[in-house]
């Protein structure tokens, strides 16, 4: 009798459900919800403005997204809930919410529902920056030895710059807070009922360490006074492994989900790194690029280096018994979206409307008859600040070469170019390192949609790219460890990789360099790199001028 498990894959704007045969990998079913709040970047739902850099969630939209997806799979598939043995899910990270004790999010009190901060922030709120600058700062000075496993730098995007800016501006919602939880984790909690901390997000995103725990005390009273039992009165100091069981299916869940009280339920995982058993990753050296709105870049190593820029290296971050690490590009297809969406003229939308054809598709056609530099024009990818390898949100984008014969279609090209040119600063950073990379995987939304992107990304980084065979890349991978939650005896699996060897999956499609091509690339891409040193590594601070005048005329 078959056998199947349940993966839910929580990105920026929608949630998505797949249900998986365990045996045989097969994708049987699948459903999407996209979140009814989307981003709140200008305004709270009830029309609260929100400052700069904002970005905000409904955690309500989580919870339906379970309420949708789940029997919408089970009733598309007929699967039996009794052959349904796991369920795991994934999250965009730091994406992180005050909840109370029962982990209710304080946003469902009446009293805070009206409070911005009472809402969960997600990964691309950009608006404690100060806060990570600061922490950076005293980090140093501090010379703390946790810093240099986070490229020497910790981001805005993470949990304690998000959690002291909410303690400075809001600090009646820091106080009434019992937890400071991820989505990741606290979307598990509504499932099984149970808090649980996952290891991925603790390592990644809140500074937590196999081997020596959180930064101290100390540390913390350093930061802020209020802060010094931060770890013990606002995060969790129980952490689990990925693929471990958090617990099973409550009745409460089992009811609105449509699924069985007593199912497995995985702990949580991050959306990027969940994604490497999918393609069947099962060692080091192999880069996995998780391409959508943004992209996240996870690979697996033997050895703990400490690599300047990247994101993170943390031990079994990914797998058990490797180094996972995490480099990343806060700005990726959300390019190519704020183009379409802001600079195309009418008169492309009507045709491709009359050609019946999506936007980037019609745009695509004409960017692929471009040979590489014939536009002229090169970007700087920072449209949402620089990830890896210059950990900077106040650096903004750019485009030189633009003349009065431009056309749209180069701007797009030299936009999805300008993303690949990130992508090799950040393979060539690792390997000055001693971090080898030696194969290049792809997965996401634009892995699977646009083939000139990839065709140019192989020609760019100089490597084949092999493009996951899973159009829900993350739900898949968290399919693959709910059947290692539920364990061997239930049907499942008791070892993640053989759970990936038999689930995982890569598409036969290789993109292989084009010699002639790479020839320009690399021309291309020296003076990418001229630019961004110039530009990001405090030659030339305009970008950050501007952004403060910016600031300062908005008030
Ligand atoms: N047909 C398409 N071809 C190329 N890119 C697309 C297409 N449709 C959407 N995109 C890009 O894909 C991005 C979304 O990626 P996706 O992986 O689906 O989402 P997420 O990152 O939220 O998980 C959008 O920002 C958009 O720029
Ligand atoms: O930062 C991480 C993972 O560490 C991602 O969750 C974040 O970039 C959001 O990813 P998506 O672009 O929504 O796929």
């Amino acid at each position: 009798m078959a056998k199947y498990t349940i993966g839910v894959d929580y990105g920026s704007l929608s949630g998505r459900a797949v249900l998986v045969n365990v045996q045989t990998g097969e994708e049987v079913a699948s459903a999407v919800y996209e979140y009814p709040h989307a981003v709140m970047d200008e305004t709270l739902w009830d029309g609260t403005k929100l400052g700069p850099d904002w970005a905000l969630q409904h955690p309500q939209d989580y919870l339906d997204v379970l309420k949708e997806t789940i029997p919408a799979v089970l009733a598309e598939s007929k699967a039996d809930p009794a052959d349904v043995i796991g369920i795991g899910t994934d999250f965009t990270a730091c994406t992180i919410l005050p909840v109370k004790a029962d982990g209710t999010p304080l946003c469902f009190l009446p009293e805070f529902e009206h409070n911005p901060h009472a809402y969960v922030k997600m990964w691309k709120h950009h608006a404690a920056q100060d806060k990570a600058n600061r922490l950076n700062e005293i980090a140093a000075q501090r010379k703390e030895p946790w810093l240099q496993n986070y490229g020497g730098k910790i981001s805005s995007e993470w949990v304690i710059p998000k959690l002291w800016q909410v303690l400075d501006e809001a600090p009646e919602i820091y106080s009434a807070m019992d937890r400071w939880i991820e989505a990741a984790d606290w979307i598990i909690w509504q499932l099984c009922g149970r808090e649980t901390r996952n290891s991925c997000t603790a390592g990644y995103k809140a500074m937590w360490n196999k081997r020596t725990g959180y930064p101290s005390q100390d540390f913390f009273k350093a930061l802020d006074p209020r802060m010094e039992n931060v770890v013990e009165e606002k995060l969790g100091t129980v952490i689990s492994p990925l693929g471990e069981k958090a617990g099973v299916l409550t009745e409460e869940a089992a009811a609105f989900t449509g699924l069985r009280a007593g199912t497995a339920v995985a702990v949580g995982n991050v959306d990027a790194h969940v994604c490497v058993p999918a393609v069947g990753i099962d060692g080091p050296a192999k880069m996995l690029a998780i391409m959508g709105t943004s992209t996240c870049h996870i690979m697996m190593g033997e050895t703990e280096k400490q690599v300047p820029g990247m994101c993170g290296v943390v031990a079994d971050g990914v797998m058990p018994g490797y180094y996972g690490y995490e480099a990343g590009q806060s700005c990726v297809g959300d390019h190519f979206a704020w183009f379409v969406d802001n600079c195309l003229p009418a008169s492309y939308y009507d045709t491709a409307k009359a050609e019946n054809k999506n936007i980037h598709k019609f745009l695509r056609e004409k960017a692929e008859k471009q040979k590489p530099g014939e536009s002229g024009l090169l970007a700087l990818d920072w449209w949402n600040g620089n990830r890896s390898i210059l950990v900077d949100v106040d650096l903004t984008g750019m485009m030189l070469g633009m003349t009065l014969q431009t056309k749209p279609e180069e701007i797009y090209r030299a936009l999805i170019e300008a993303t690949a040119y990130g992508t090799r600063a950040i393979i060539e950073n690792y390997r000055e390192h001693g971090v080898p990379v030696e194969e290049f995987f792809a997965s996401g939304g634009i892995s699977q949609k646009d083939p000139m992107t990839m065709q140019i990304y192989a020609d760019v980084i100089k490597m084949p790219i092999k493009i996951a065979g899973s159009l829900q890349g993350p739900a898949l991978g968290s399919a693959i460890f709910a059947a290692k939650a539920a364990g061997k005896a239930a049907g499942g699996y008791d070892d993640i990789f053989e759970a990936a060897r038999v689930m995982g999956k890569v598409k036969d499609t290789v993109y292989t360099p084009i010699p002639e091509n790479t020839a320009v690339y690399d021309k291309l891409y020296a003076e990418y790199k001229t630019l961004h040193d110039y530009f990001g590594r405090g030659e030339n601070d305009v970008m950050k001028r501007l952004k403060a005048l910016k600031a300062a005329q908005a008030k």
